[in-house]
């Protein structure tokens, strides 16, 4: 079921078309002795409308392939491109803008603002970015109903169950049109059924949307909803 990636990569048509594209990137956290190697040599491409799962056990390196792959970490050595923008050659500032742009983030924690209601929770990024305006309540209230919390539009977190808010977590990342959409574990405050559901939004998403997913996991009943699998050990992906 795993395809290699450096045959994905000899292939012509593949070669540097991805929207997300790490080559060798290798990440190391912790100094001297308590050095780790999180990401050894990585290579990964993602094209436009692909749904990626990253499978491997705890500690082998998944969350921190979402954080350099999304522009949230610098890499030790390598580069990682995102919708054609070198995100290792950009200044911070830079990196965050792109990453504002082209990156959609769905934690395991759905991170939601306790405060605010399913809808303003979407609202929030383009507020803040100046461009509320019809045409973005209305994408908001589309992709509310796309995850099928449309009744719990004017609901906040805490009137929210596990999966819903996850799902609203969703909704938010796709609310920019990210080129890119990251994901970690989503099925781990879910159900079967729900994981099962959770996962098929996200892939229906990637495919309808155009988005490059990568989803990390360590449950190996999701793998089949992605286009390819790929593992994850001590930092190496096969
Ligand atoms: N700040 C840090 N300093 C040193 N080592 C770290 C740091 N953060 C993570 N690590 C180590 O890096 C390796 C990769 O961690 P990472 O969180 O990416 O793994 P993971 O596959 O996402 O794990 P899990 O499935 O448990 O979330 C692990 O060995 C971890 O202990």
């Amino acid at each position: 079921m795993t395809t290699s990636v450096s045959d994905r990569q000899a292939t012509p048509e593949t070669a540097g078309s991805g929207e997300l594209r790490l080559d060798d990137v290798s990440l190391t956290l912790g100094d001297g002795d308590a050095a780790v190697t999180a990401l050894d040599h990585v290579d990964l491409s993602v094209a436009p409308g692909e749904f990626v799962a990253v499978v491997g056990p705890s500690g082998s390196g998944k969350s921190s392939l979402l954080a350099v792959a999304g522009g949230l970490q610098r890499p030790t050595s390598g580069t990682v491109r995102v919708a054609g923008a070198e995100l290792t050659g950009l200044s911070d500032k830079q990196r965050t803008a792109a990453r504002r742009h082209h990156v959609g983030f769905v934690f395991q924690q759905s991170n939601l603002l306790a405060s605010l209601t399913v809808l303003e929770q979407l609202l929030l990024p383009l507020h803040i970015d100046g461009r509320l305006d019809t045409a973005a309540r209305t994408r908001a209230a589309e992709l509310i109903d796309a995850v099928g919390l449309t009744h719990r539009t004017a609901s906040r977190p805490h009137q929210l169950s596990g999966g819903e808010r996850q799902r609203a977590g969703l909704a938010r990342a796709l609310m920019t049109s990210p080129a890119v959409l990251l994901v970690d574990e989503p099925t781990s405050a879910l159900d079967r059924v729900r994981s099962a559901e959770a996962v098929r939004l996200i892939a229906e998403q990637t495919h309808e949307r155009g988005t490059a997913t990568v989803m990390v996991t360590h449950e190996t009943a999701i793998m089949d909803a992605a286009d390819r699998v790929h593992e994850m050990v001590d930092g190496r992906l096969s």
